[in-house]
């Protein structure tokens, strides 16, 4: 028995909502059970079915109102009075077993990059409540194509990677909108990056700025941990193929019925070509 808990986390949007939106929706159409969690107080009333809504317990326009907070001061507040009201929270969820949670957080980026309180609520909801928890860190490829905006992208995927300190994959969201304008080569680049970025940002920044490129550059290819997956969230098999990457980093399929060890690494083997059959698929490799 277990469950586990998805972070859908990212910029404002990137698409996180439309992608738990997708992920639910294959997930319950391959038979398996999976609720939303609404964890941003100023989403959208009625955009989409949440099992578990943070506005039952808070919503921004209310806490706006009454406390004349501003919009990013009163998200903070909304959250601080979730994590001192977490009983409400232990209450909604309940007692879901073998199930996944999506969690569509709000797109503020100092929730991931150096307030403390998503990771105490992961914290809770792992050491607590028994949830195998992730993070699905997001990022838009129309915005990311940008080299300059690539890099501070994937500075913020790396922040909240070290807050959250969860096991955790990257997103190259919206693929769909810019597969057709670019090389496989160049799309290849952006999920794996590289020390071959050097060159393509020294071209769109000022000569001063070199050094700094080439520090960034480094740390990202020593930190050796930022890949992106990638989602066409109008295309299930894309939508298929991160679900599989999730199930793996929260160990899912072991922590479920144990199989014959032949029947295991034929599935493990049919689900890595899976993987690399469908990114390849999307962006248009041979
Ligand atoms: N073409 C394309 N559009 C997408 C995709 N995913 C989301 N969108 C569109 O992007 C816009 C923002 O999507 P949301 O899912 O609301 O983004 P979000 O990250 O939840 O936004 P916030 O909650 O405001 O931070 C919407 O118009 C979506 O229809 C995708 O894979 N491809
Ligand atoms: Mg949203």
């Amino acid at each position: 028995m277990s469950r586990v808990g998805v972070m859908v986390l990212g910029p404002a949007g990137v698409g996180k909502s439309t992608f738990c939106s997708s992920l639910l929706n294959h997930i319950q159409s391959i038979g398996r059970r999976a609720h939303l969690v609404n964890l941003d107080p100023a989403a959208d009333p009625g955009e989409y079915e949440f099992t578990v809504d943070i506005r039952d317990l808070i919503s921004l326009e209310d806490v706006m109102q009454e406390m004349s907070f501003g919009p990013n001061g009163g998200l903070l507040y909304c959250f601080e009075f979730l994590m001192s009201h977490l009983d409400w929270l232990d209450e909604e969820i309940g007692d879901y077993e073998d199930e996944y949670l999506i969690f569509d957080c709000p797109g503020q980026i100092e929730l991931y990059t150096h307030v403390p309180v998503l990771p105490a609520l992961a914290k809770h909801l792992s050491q607590n409540l028994g949830f195998s928890m992730c993070a699905a860190y997001l990022l838009e490829a129309p915005f990311v194509i940008d080299r300059p905006k690539f890099f501070s992208g994937v500075m913020s995927a790396m922040s909240a990677m070290i807050l959250l300190e969860l096991p955790h994959i990257n997103v190259l969201s919206k693929l769909d909108l810019i597969k057709d304008d670019m090389s496989k080569q160049e799309i290849k680049t952006f999920l794996t990056p590289d020390a071959s970025l050097l060159s393509g940002i020294n071209t769109t920044t000022n000569p001063k700025f070199y050094d700094l490129n080439r520090a960034l550059v480094e740390l990202i290819d020593d930190f050796g941990m930022v890949q992106f997956l990638p989602l066409d969230s109008t295309n299930s098999d894309s939508v298929a193929m991160i679900l599989s990457y999730i199930d793996d980093i929260t160990q899912w399929a072991e922590a479920q019925e144990p199989k014959e060890p032949k029947d295991d690494v034929f599935e493990e083997d049919k689900e890595d070509d899976t993987a690399a059959d469908m990114i390849a698929q999307l962006i248009n490799q041979d």
